[in-house]
């Protein structure tokens, strides 16, 4: 369905400034249907990768095939069809605040040259589709985050796209609605089989709905594969690192989270007596053992009785000369 094949894109300087490459050599290819995810950190090229995707932006060297058109070569009428079927939605949802939920839907069906009538027609069954049929003469300014999504969900399928690219698509939303938005791009995934890839810094979204996932940094696609396969077996150190941070926020709904290092068996005895006398119990929540070093890492929660867990936390801190605490949470 997607072929980025060997794609590199340099933006030349500006002014006294330096050229910068954004992407180096990239190669990937995406599945029909498949649910593709680009994570990376700010900078890493996702965007820019995004882009590509669409035509807004074209490699500098490489190709970029959607459907076996090779979108970088294509121009004009043929770029506009070809995008007719590439929605796109952003983490700030780019609506038209002038006009109402139905006519920002209608907005790409106008610009496609639809009847009036078959406009309506579509236009009711999208706002259905994403549950907002009661807010249709409401204007963006009057919706919640989660809802502004939606309209933007909607008027990104009105031309009934093969692929759609999401932009940090929940990155704006709290955590109940980003469930909620990506539980509907999963039913609409399976409903229509439509193929989506969305760049985000957060693993969380990667495993509630990617069945496929690229790691960028600086430019270059780091891991990729199954989700599976990744979460299970990450090779690379900046995968590990999102994993990480995703097993820490977790921790973090759930109650206090530290990451501290052992270096030793009484660091492990140490850690024990202080929960044994505050009468917490240690979940571990994740870590590293680094085979060459001999510095393990764990993450744990403390669980019992709050006034004990936050004794028992400062104890540790207190002894963080022995052992050392990377991060509280
Ligand atoms: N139009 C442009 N002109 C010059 N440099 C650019 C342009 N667009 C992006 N860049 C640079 O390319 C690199 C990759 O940017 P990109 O926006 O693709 O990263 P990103 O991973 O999407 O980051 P973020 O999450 O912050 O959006 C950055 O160094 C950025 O400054």
């Amino acid at each position: 369905m997607i072929q980025v094949k060997k794609v590199s894109k340099v933006f030349p300087a500006q002014g006294k400034g330096e050229s910068v490459t954004a992407l180096k050599d990239v190669s990937l290819e995406i599945e029909r249907g498949d649910i593709f995810g680009i994570i990376g950190h700010s900078g890493a090229g996702k965007s820019t990768l995004l882009r590509m995707l669409n035509g807004l932006e074209k490699p500098t060297t490489g190709s970029v095939i959607i459907d076996g058109k090779e979108i970088s070569k294509l121009k004009d009428k043929e770029l506009r069809l070809a995008r007719q079927k590439i929605g796109m939605i952003f983490q700030h949802f780019h609506l038209l605040w002038s006009r109402t939920v139905r006519e920002n839907v209608a907005f790409p069906l106008e610009v496609a040259g639809v009847p009036k009538s078959e406009i309506q027609r579509k236009v009711d069954q999208l706002l259905e589709r994403v549950g907002l049929q009661d807010r249709a003469d409401a204007y963006p300014s009057q919706l919640s985050g989660g809802q502004k999504q939606r309209v933007g969900i909607a008027r990104a399928l009105a031309n009934d796209p093969d692929v759609l690219l999401c932009d940090e698509a929940t990155s704006a939303l709290d955590p109940e609605t980003t469930a909620s938005i990506l539980q509907l791009l999963q039913e609409i995934n399976r409903e229509t089989g439509i193929t989506l890839v969305l760049i985000t810094h957060e693993m969380s979204v990667v495993r509630s709905i990617c069945n496929k996932i690229a790691v960028m940094e600086a430019g270059e696609i780091v891991e990729i594969g199954e989700v599976e396969e990744i979460f299970n077996h990450a090779k690379h150190p900046v995968t590990r690192k999102f994993l990480q941070q995703e097993i820490n926020e977790e921790a973090k709904d759930l109650g206090k989270c530290l990451t501290v290092t052992i270096s030793k068996q009484s660091d492990w005895n140490n850690l024990i007596s202080i929960a044994q006398t505050y009468q917490v119990s240690i979940q571990i929540v994740g870590g590293e053992i680094q085979a060459t070093t001999d510095k393990h890492t764990i993450s744990f929660r403390l669980l019992g009785e709050p006034a004990n867990v936050n004794k028992a936390i400062d104890e540790i801190l207190s002894q963080a000369n022995k052992m050392e605490v990377i991060e509280r949470v």
